[in-house]
């Protein structure tokens, strides 16, 4: 009997209420529980595996390139992380405002570390995130141009509500890549959200952009009123693995 309805949750995949039915059918649990109870427990299960599946899924869509949980981020006072700012930015209540959010530093610093884990947060309160490494997104951009799938990847970067670019700046943009940015931008103006991250700080960007009326054009939507977090000190990689004559090769 209790076999026929293991097979039947299994098969309809209600795999949160299987795993729980099972193993309260295994401890002998079934009987410790009232008719209520024991349909609240399984149906908690289900809802809790659905919500953690679900989870699963956006975090894989979005793309990170660092596996960074809020709670993992180190606050050293040294490179001035202020843990009152991020822990509020990962509340997400800036997506909802369509607001941005600025990550400025040297290299090592810990940028995307630092974005990677305010998108991780955003996947878990159930918004579509996708992380982006500045320079590969407009080469594949470039590529869509060529290959007629162009329109196909601007529309998947519009539908994201958090959108992460980092390493902004660490190419100067061309006359297409420009286009494109702005593009981007303008899609998402007033609707979601943006996290760039960079080395150079904000008052360069002007110049690595390039062209004055685009660069305005871009500049003026993104800065204006965005969250900045500008982390100082040493890099982070060099406080794990020091340089020295033997290790740099
Ligand atoms: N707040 C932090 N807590 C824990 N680990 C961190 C933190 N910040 C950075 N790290 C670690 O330090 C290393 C460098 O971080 P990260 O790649 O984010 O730096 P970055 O500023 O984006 O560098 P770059 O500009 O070169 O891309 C990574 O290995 C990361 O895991």
């Amino acid at each position: 009997m209790n076999q026929d309805t293991l097979d039947k949750l299994r098969k309809m995949k209600f795999f949160g209420m299987f795993h729980a039915f099972k193993s309260s059918v295994e401890t002998g649990k079934t009987n410790d529980y009232t008719a209520d109870e024991l349909l609240g427990h399984l149906v908690d299960a289900e809802w809790d595996d659905r919500q953690n599946r679900r989870i699963e899924r956006t975090i894989l869509y979005a793309k990170f390139r660092y596996k960074a949980a809020i709670e993992d981020v180190h606050y050293h006072a040294e490179r001035s992380i202020d843990r009152n700012q991020i822990m509020r930015l990962a509340e997400c209540t800036f997506i909802d405002r369509f607001e941005n959010i600025l990550v400025t530093g040297s290299t090592g610093i810990g940028k995307s570390y630092v974005a990677s884990a305010i998108g991780h947060q955003a996947c878990i309160q159930g918004y579509r995130v996708f992380y982006a490494s500045t320079p590969k997104l407009f080469a594949k951009l470039k590529m869509a141009k060529a290959d007629g799938s162009y329109i196909k990847e601007i529309a998947k970067l519009e539908r994201t509500q958090l959108l992460i670019l980092d390493d902004f700046g660490i190419q100067p943009f061309d006359a297409q890549s420009r286009a494109a940015l702005l593009e981007i931008i303008e899609d998402r103006h007033g609707k979601t959200s943006l996290i760039i991250t960079s080395q150079l700080p904000v008052s360069k960007w002007f110049e690595v952009i390039g062209e004055k009326t685009i660069a305005d054009a871009i500049l003026d939507r993104i800065v204006h009123d965005a969250h900045r977090i500008e982390l100082k000190g040493e890099s982070m990689r060099r406080k794990r693995t020091p340089i020295t004559a033997n290790n740099l090769e």
